[in-house]
């Protein structure tokens, strides 16, 4: 398994590691992804002649570092992924995208006709089953984990989202897809190792989801995750993934760019898609051995939810028959 790149990649360029082992665990960013360790047997394509705004130099010795499906692309590709790797690091980049991903977001939101607006605000009482809201009323370890459980170390698992809700999603993502088709339009897909799915932030779910992460994640996240923020989370990315043959298929090995990710399973029927854990480890430590207490593997159930440390090493096997459609809230702490 190998993938990779700089956690918090919109605030904090991390450059690629050398690697000791050559496998590597992905830091699964947003948008465009690098390797952690450089491929050293990949000869890179010459640069040189090109009218580029940076050294040749420099893109040939990123190209070391792109993810590995993409180094038999043509050298055109290879050099516009790059060049927004760059640029989104320099001043003038970031502010320029900063602009530009809000009049995006402008033209979705004045063009996209929900299909259900009650998704848009938050119910809790249609929203979630009862024991959830219990707990959550109660706001106490103990009623925490009587609706958990903890299949190891820092994963929680625990009933959600409630049928009706879950079904009013699926149609609803339905719809954006079916939005995107008819107009054309390129949306940004959660993350490049997505080719489906939808950034609801980006559909008007923002707000919604800001309160989901605060009154009901946050919570949570302060008894279970104290040690990565869990109390003072203040941000979020929140997206729908979709797996199935005709769509993404599996998601490799990585960690999220996140202190504490929420996973819901939406639906529908679905074979395969298995979750699978690998423990929690730091940047530097992020290649290390698993150990046999660490390993867990986890078939998700529509409604249910999975909550676990960004850092925990994780990923998704192949969702080999029907649709397997998730909604996933990375919360982070930026201050
Ligand atoms: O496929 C899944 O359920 C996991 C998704 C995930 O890990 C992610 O998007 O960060
Ligand atoms: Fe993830």
């Amino acid at each position: 398994m190998s993938l990779s790149v700089g956690r918090k990649e919109t605030h904090q360029p991390t450059p690629p590691t050398a690697s000791h082992n050559g496998n590597g665990v992905a830091v699964l960013p947003m948008t465009h992804r690098l390797r952690l360790n450089p491929n050293t047997e990949h000869k890179p394509e010459s640069y040189e002649g090109l009218q580029l705004e940076f050294s040749p130099l420099l893109f040939s010795s990123l190209e070391r570092y792109l993810p590995p499906p993409m180094l038999s692309l043509p050298r055109d590709s290879k050099l516009r992924y790059m060049r927004d790797i760059i640029l989104r690091y320099s001043p003038e980049g970031e502010r320029t995208r900063v602009q530009r991903h809000r009049e995006y977001r402008q033209k979705i939101i004045s063009h996209y006709q929900p299909l259900h607006r009650e998704l848009y605000a938050m119910h809790a009482s249609n929203f979630f089953v009862p024991s959830f809201l219990k707990a959550i009323n109660e706001n106490k370890v103990e009623s925490f984990r009587s609706i958990m459980a903890e299949p190891t170390l820092g994963v929680f698992t625990f009933e959600m989202l409630q049928p009706r809700f879950c079904e009013m999603w699926l149609s609803e993502v339905e719809n954006f897809e079916k939005w995107v088709q008819e107009t054309k339009f390129r949306i940004m897909r959660p993350n490049t190792m997505n080719k489906f799915g939808a950034v609801l932030d980006d559909f008007g779910l923002e707000t919604m989801l800001d309160k989901l992460m605060e009154d009901f994640i946050r919570p949570i996240s302060k008894v279970f995750f104290s040690d990565v923020g869990g109390s003072t989370l203040d941000s979020h990315h929140g997206f729908v993934v979709e797996y199935g043959i005709d769509r993404d298929v599996e998601l490799g090995f990585h960690v999220d760019d996140s202190e504490v990710t929420l996973n819901v399973c939406l639906g529908k029927q679905f074979s395969g898609g298995e979750l699978f854990f690998r423990g929690v480890r730091c940047d530097k430590h992020v290649n290390t051995e698993t150990q046999s207490d660490e390993i867990l593997d986890y078939s998700h159930v529509p409604g249910r939810a999975v909550l676990h440390r960004g850092r925990h090493r994780h990923g998704a096997r192949a969702t080999t028959s029907g649709h397997r459609v998730n909604l996933l809230l990375w919360c982070r702490r930026n201050y």
